[in-house]
C-alpha cells in the first residue's frame, strides 16, 4: 500500500464516495453553526421541506452578534442580530440541535467551545460555516470553513460535496525564545509563505516545536494558518493531545476508551510519505512578532521596521503595501516600538483561552493600564470566564483597569455593540487585520497576548521581554 499522509488518511476514512478526480462525497462527524452563516441554509433546508438526519452531530453556538457587556441578562439591541439569534434558536429546537444560547452560562465562540466540552476527537472531521474552523487540526481532526449554500448540503446530509487539497508539511525545530508565544510562531510563519502561501493545501505541522507547544498553543497555531490561506491545519495527535481529549470526553470510558487512545495513537502521516511542498522554520528565529499592516502576513518583529515597498520590473512601486501603509498612517522604515495605541482587545478564537489570559494576568499585576487606553478581556467562552474568576484573574485585571466582558467574538469583528472609532489603533490578539476589521477607519496591529497586555500597561506597543525577569532585552 502506498504511503499516506494523515491528512489522505483522513480524508480517505471519511469518503463515502469519490466524485470525479477531485472531488470526494465527505462525511462530517461534527457540523458546527452559527447564528451569521445559519439562517439562509435552513431557510433553504425547509423550502425543500428536508429534515436533519443526523442532528446530534450537528452543535449551534451564537458568538459573532452579541453583546459582552456584563450584564445578567444580554439583549441583543440591533433588531436584524436579534432575529439571526432567535431564528437559530427556534431552528435548533425544530431540529434537536444542540445549542449554546446567548445567555447560557457555557456559550462562547464556537471554536472555543467545541474543543472544551470533548466534542473534538483525533481524527474526525469537523465542518462549520466559519473559516478559523481549521483551528480543531490541533487535536488532530480535520476542521475547515464552508459557505452558506454548504452549509445546507451538510444539515440535510450530513456530507459535503468535498475537492481534495494538497499537502504541506511545516516542520519547526529548535525552541522558541523567552517572550514569543505560539501567536509569534504563526505570524513569522505566514509573514515568510504569505497570505495565500498555503493556498489550495491542508498543512500538518510537525517538529520538536510543535511538540513542546501546550494544546492551548496549538489551537492559536491552527487557528491562523487559514490566515496562510490554508483549507486545513493538522497535528498529528500524541499524549498530550489524547490527554486534553479524554480530560473532557466524559462519555469515553472503558473498552471504548482504550480502542479510541489505540486508533489515535496511529493517526500520523506513514514515514516517507510525500508532501507535495515542504517549509522548514526554526522556532529560535522566532521574536515578539507585531502587524503593521492590513494583511496578516504584513508583520515584523517588534524591534524591527517596515520594509520597503518593492517593485515590479517597470519600478511602480506595489499598489496594494502602499495602500495599506496609508491606511495604518505608517511608513517604509518605521519601526512599531513606541507606537501610541488607544485600545487593547483580548480575546478571540486565536487568543481567548484560559493560557492567554493568565499570560496577560501575569504582565498587569500590580501595573495599570495606561492612561487615556481603554482596554478589555472577552473571554473566548462561559468556562474560560468561570475558570479565569476562580483563579481570580478576573480581580488581577480589573484592578488593572481592564473591562471584564461576557464572552463572545466582540471586537474582533465589529459585528457587534464592541466597535471602534476611525483612526483608533488597537493593540489585538485576534487574527485578522483587515481594513475596518475592528471598525471603519480603525487600525488592527496582531500581537500575542503577553504583549496586548503590555502594551495596555505603556500605552504603546511595547517589547514584552522587557517585563521578563532579569533581562533588559527589548528595553525602550
Ligand atoms: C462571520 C464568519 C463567516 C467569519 C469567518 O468565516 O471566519 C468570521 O468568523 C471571521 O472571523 O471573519
Ligand atoms: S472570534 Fe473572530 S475569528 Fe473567531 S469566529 Fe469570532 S469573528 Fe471569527
Amino acid at each position: 500500500m502506498s504511503l499516506r499522509t494523515l491528512y489522505q488518511k483522513l480524508v480517505e476514512s471519511h469518503t463515502v464516495t469519490r466524485l470525479d478526480d477531485e472531488n470526494v462525497l465527505l462525511f462530517a462527524d461534527l457540523h458546527l453553526m452559527n447564528e451569521y452563516t445559519s439562517p439562509q441554509a435552513f431557510a433553504g433546508l425547509h423550502e425543500q421541506d428536508r429534515g436533519v438526519p443526523l442532528p446530534g452531530q450537528n452543535v449551534a453556538v451564537v458568538s459573532h452578534i452579541i453583546p459582552t457587556r456584563p450584564e445578567a441578562l444580554r439583549v441583543i439591541a440591533d433588531p436584524a442580530s436579534a432575529l439571526q439569534a432567535s431564528n437559530l434558536k427556534r431552528n435548533c429546537l425544530r431540529h434537536g440541535i444542540p445549542l449554546f444560547d446567548t445567555n447560557d452560562a457555557l456559550q462562547g465562540i464556537e471554536h472555543v467551545v467545541a474543543p472544551e466540552h470533548g466534542m473534538i476527537r483525533p481524527g474526525m472531521v469537523v465542518i462549520c460555516g466559519d473559516s478559523h474552523t481549521t483551528t480543531y487540526g490541533a487535536l488532530g481532526a480535520l476542521g475547515f470553513g464552508i459557505g452558506t449554500s454548504e452549509v445546507e448540503h451538510v444539515l440535510a446530509t450530513q456530507t459535503l460535496v468535498y475537492r481534495v487539497a494538497r499537502d504541506m508539511r511545516i516542520s519547526v525545530d529548535g525552541e522558541l525564545p523567552p517572550g514569543t508565544t505560539a501567536k509569534d510562531l504563526i505570524l513569522m510563519i505566514i509573514r515568510r509563505i504569505g497570505a495565500q502561501g498555503a493556498r489550495g493545501y491542508v498543512v500538518e505541522f510537525r517538529g520538536s516545536a510543535i511538540a513542546a507547544l501546550s494544546v492551548e498553543a496549538r489551537f492559536t497555531l491552527c487557528n491562523m494558518a487559514v490566515e496562510a490561506g490554508a483549507r486545513g491545519a493538522l497535528i498529528a495527535p500524541d499524549s498530550l493531545a489524547i490527554d486534553y481529549v479524554l480530560e473532557r470526553a466524559a462519555d469515553i470510558e472503558g473498552h471504548t476508551r482504550e480502542r479510541a487512545v489505540a486508533h489515535w495513537r496511529g493517526l500520523r502521516s506513514d514515514e516517507g510519505a510525500v508532501f507535495d511542498v515542504e517549509h522548514y522554520f526554526d522556532a529560535g528565529q522566532a521574536a515578539p512578532y507585531v502587524t503593521w499592516g492590513t494583511s496578516p502576513d504584513q508583520a515584523i518583529p517588534v524591534d524591527g521596521t517596515i520594509p520597503d515597498i518593492p517593485a515590479d520590473a517597470a519600478g511602480r512601486p506595489d499598489a496594494s503595501m502602499q495602500r495599506a501603509l496609508r491606511y495604518v498612517g505608517l511608513s517604509s522604515g518605521d519601526t512599531l516600538l513606541g507606537l501610541p495605541i488607544q485600545h487593547v482587545f483580548i480575546g478571540s478564537c486565536t487568543n481567548g483561552r484560559i493560557e492567554d489570559l493568565r499570560a496577560v494576568a501575569g504582565i498587569v499585576r500590580g501595573r495599570k493600564v495606561a492612561e487615556g487606553v481603554r482596554a478589555m478581556v472577552v473571554p473566548g467562552s462561559g468556562a474560560v470566564r468561570r475558570q479565569a474568576e476562580r483563579e481570580g484573574l478576573d480581580g488581577v485585571l480589573i484592578e488593572a483597569g481592564f473591562e471584564w466582558r461576557k464572552p463572545g467574538c466582540s471586537m474582533c469583528l465589529a459585528m457587534n455593540d464592541d466597535v471602534l472609532q476611525p483612526g483608533q489603533r488597537c493593540a489585538s490578539t485576534t487574527n485578522r487585520n483587515f481594513e475596518g476589521r475592528q471598525g471603519r477607519g480603525a487600525i488592527t496591529h496582531l500581537m500575542s497576548p503577553a504583549m496586548a497586555a503590555a502594551a495596555a500597561v505603556t500605552g504603546r506597543i511595547t517589547d514584552v521581554r522587557r517585563y521578563l525577569a532579569g533581562t533588559q532585552a527589548g528595553a525602550q
